[in-house]
């Protein structure tokens, strides 16, 4: 079977985004500002601009008691739940399926005063990987979202402002097996979050408009997005 024409890009820019994933705040040099703390949820930024658009790369680590990295990528990963969960969403469609683990999405987000519209085309993979700290330790789990290119979506419709992104969801389970030797419950699992994204805004937008929408927007996406996960997975089995 012939590969599809991104399979070659989408496991070079999975691998290269779980690596930078992987390193912490500290080992990518200095330059990460902690700018948001919510319990356990770090959020940090680095000031970067190109081309005089404000780029800021954006790391957050976070743990979440009760949910594992299985379910935290696919209630991401999955189209069916995204209008639960990304508020600033006002249309979305899946215009490719390449794989079962590989969607190509378009997404039209809320107009955010005064910065004109914006919407965005990426290709979406779903996987995991061994736990290399812990052989028959719970796989790692990943979801990256590059942009990319759709000829059904070329970015100058004029209305809205095509945007450019690659973010990295990156989730480890932590099980602590209950002492008496029963059955492991959501009381005895917790996951490590860490989700990076670099946003390039396209059009121009004031450099303090972007710096307010993200400072104001990830947190609250990234508290409603495990929170909703949470909520979907309570009464339901573990998913490993
Ligand atoms: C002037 C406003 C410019 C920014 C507009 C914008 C750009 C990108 C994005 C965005 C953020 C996360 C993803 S994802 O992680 O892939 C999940 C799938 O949706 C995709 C897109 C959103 C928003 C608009 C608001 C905003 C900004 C942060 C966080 C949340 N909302």
């Amino acid at each position: 079977m012939v590969q599809h024409h991104l399979t070659a890009e989408v496991d070079a820019v999975v691998k290269q985004q779980v690596a930078m994933a992987r390193l912490g705040v500290g080992e990518c040099g200095t330059g990460w500002q902690l700018f948001a703390e919510d319990g356990e949820m770090r959020m940090y930024r680095r000031e970067q601009e190109v081309d005089g658009m404000v780029v800021d790369p954006l790391k957050a680590v976070h743990t979440v008691k009760g949910i594992t990295g299985h379910e935290v990528c696919h209630y991401f990963f999955s189209p069916q739940y995204r209008y639960d969960w990304e508020t600033t969403l006002e249309h979305m469609n899946v215009v490719e399926t390449i794989s079962e683990d590989t969607l190509v999405f378009y997404q039209l987000h809320k107009r955010i005063w005064p910065a004109s519209q914006r919407d965005v085309v990426f290709w979406s993979h779903i996987r995991h990987l061994p736990n290399d700290q812990d052989r028959d330790g719970p796989h790692i789990w990943t979801v990256v979202n590059q942009s990319t290119e759709h000829p059904e979506y070329p970015g100058c419709s004029g209305k809205t402002v095509r945007i450019y992104l690659t973010v990295c969801l990156l989730c480890q389970t932590i099980v602590n097996p209950p002492k008496d030797g029963a059955p492991i419950s959501r009381n005895d699992i917790s996951c490590k979050i860490t989700y990076c994204s670099v946003v390039n805004p396209g059009g121009w937008a004031p450099a303090s408009v972007l710096r307010a929408v993200y400072k104001r927007e990830y947190p609250k996406f990234l508290k409603r997005f495990t929170a909703y996960v949470i909520n979907q997975s309570k009464n339901k089995p573990i998913m490993f």
